[in-house]
């Protein structure tokens, strides 16, 4: 499989943290490759820098088909089919939970009225999330339905790489599976997905490789069951092993 994704020497530090240092992979188109390590390791860190939301990089080379996008606009990113999430439910909490898809539909593709609405209609009942709800404020809503939402959003702006920040954090059982039936269901479209999650259970479940990192550096990456059987991998952050 062609790389859709490839990440050369990512480096950002804060101060004299170095919170990504010198993170070097490639994503396959296709794939859905999972994304685990300790807290403050850098995984959020990484999907800033590749999605210039909020931040880039301070060195290092981002390219997506074939493209370098290290110092494109985040809108750019965005419009080149870049779409990430956030590990908190990032809605715009005073508009309707339809506007809050129609303002990111508009904004990242350019597209408003029916044509907007039917890609609104399309992310939600691909992610499920109920239309009778659109009308509603997004504040509103509990905060499985601010997730499904969220994700609709994402999926409304026709991501090729969807980057997913804990989709399951804060989720009960039953709610977890969503999150996986999901990610599986959107691979399925076409979409290539990389997944931050602690819920190793659904890592494991839906991530043909999985990346491991410890203070800003990758430390594995490869089959996840060989990955989580690796010394490092179980003493940096599973602390025995799956
Ligand atoms: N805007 C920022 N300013 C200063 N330090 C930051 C900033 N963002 C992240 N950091 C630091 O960078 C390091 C990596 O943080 P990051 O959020 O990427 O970790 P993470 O692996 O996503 O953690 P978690 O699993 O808890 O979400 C941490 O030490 C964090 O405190």
């Amino acid at each position: 499989m062609p790389a859709i994704l490839e990440i050369d020497g990512l480096t950002k530090s804060f101060g004299a943290l170095v919170a990504v240092n010198q993170v070097s992979f490639a994503v396959e188109k296709g794939e859905i490759l999972g994304i685990a390590g300790p807290n403050g390791s850098g995984k959020s860190t990484l999907f800033n820098l590749i999605s210039r939301i909020p931040f880039g990089s301070d060195s290092g080379r981002v390219v997506f088909e074939g493209r370098r996008i290290e110092r494109a606009s985040d809108n750019q990113i965005a419009r080149s089919g870049v779409i990430r999430t956030f590990q908190r439910e990032a809605v715009f909490a005073s508009l309707s939970c339809i506007d809050n898809i129609l303002v990111a539909v508009e904004q990242t593709l350019g597209v408003r009225g029916k044509e907007a609405e039917r890609l609104a209609d399309e992310a939600s009942d691909l992610v499920g999330f109920p239309k009778n709800f659109h009308n509603m404020p997004a504040v509103t809503m509990p905060v499985f339905y601010q997730k499904q939402l969220m994700l609709a959003t994402a999926v409304a702006q026709k991501p090729k790489l969807l980057l997913l920040d804990e989709p399951a954090s804060s989720l009960v059982e039953n709610e977890v599976e969503w999150v996986r039936d999901t990610i599986i269901k959107l691979n399925q479209t076409g979409i290539t997905i990389l997944l931050i999650e602690h819920v190793l259970p659904l890592l494991m479940a839906v991530s043909r490789r999985l990346l491991v990192m410890e203070q800003g550096s990758v430390i594995a990456l490869g089959n996840p069951a060989e990955v989580t059987r690796e010394k490092q991998v179980i003493e940096a952050y599973l602390g025995q092993p799956v």
